[in-house]
């Protein structure tokens, strides 16, 4: 059976944050980040998870900009749920070539959901010699199913254990650029 459309489920999905919200949400991320690293001589890498964290990334950054807060900007792709509503192993489709040894790190994504994928890009940039490797994300997802040995340094908002899409997230690779983010009806 094929599943779904966005089309077709869209019109029973639960806005769970509108685009205000997550506006505010970002704009009080950046007044945390930016003082943790403005006292730095070098400005942090800052490296966008791709697909889902580009929008979230972006505007974050355009926020940390505006509180004077310089970044380099590099990315990476790294996804274990690819296009499906459930993850399996991670998949590395491109890292990042800036050299890491010594700098400090903060990486950008839409979701901490069991969180496999911000463990192993976090182990992978302290394995290249970051100094320091923080995570910010858009949203975390409420449940005990995490796994050990990751937490976000900076969270925008939390979100119900069900299914989200919008906001750079997909709905198996639809409704990424939808400005809100959406939960799948249970
Ligand atoms: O905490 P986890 O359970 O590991 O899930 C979170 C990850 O899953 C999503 O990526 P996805 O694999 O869907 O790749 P994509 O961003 O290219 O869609 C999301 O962007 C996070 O990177
Ligand atoms: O709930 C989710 N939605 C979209 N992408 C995801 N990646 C992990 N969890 C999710």
């Amino acid at each position: 059976m094929t599943a779904p459309t966005l089309a077709q489920v869209l019109p029973t999905a639960d806005v769970i944050h509108d685009r205000e919200t997550l506006d505010a949400a970002i704009a009080r991320m950046a007044d945390v980040i930016a003082p943790d690293y403005a006292n730095d001589a070098q400005a942090p890498l800052f490296v966008t998870i791709m697909h889902g964290g580009m929008p979230f990334a972006a505007q974050l950054a355009f926020a940390l900009g505006e509180r004077g807060l310089d970044l380099e900007f590099d990315y990476l792709h790294a996804t274990r749920y690819r296009g499906n509503t459930s993850g399996s192993g991670l998949a590395w489709l491109h890292r990042p070539a800036t050299p890491m040894r010594g700098r400090r790190v903060l990486l950008a994504d839409d979701i901490l959901d069991e969180g496999h994928t911000l463990l192993a890009v976090k182990r992978w940039c302290e394995d290249q010699g970051a100094a320091d490797v923080r995570v910010a994300v858009l949203a975390v997802k409420l449940h005990d199913r995490r796994v050990d040995g990751i937490e976000a340094d900076y969270v925008g908002v939390e979100v119900p254990d069900r299914y989200v899409f919008g906001y750079g997230m997909d709905y198996r690779e639809q409704g990424r650029n939808l400005p809100a983010i959406y939960a799948l009806k249970d």
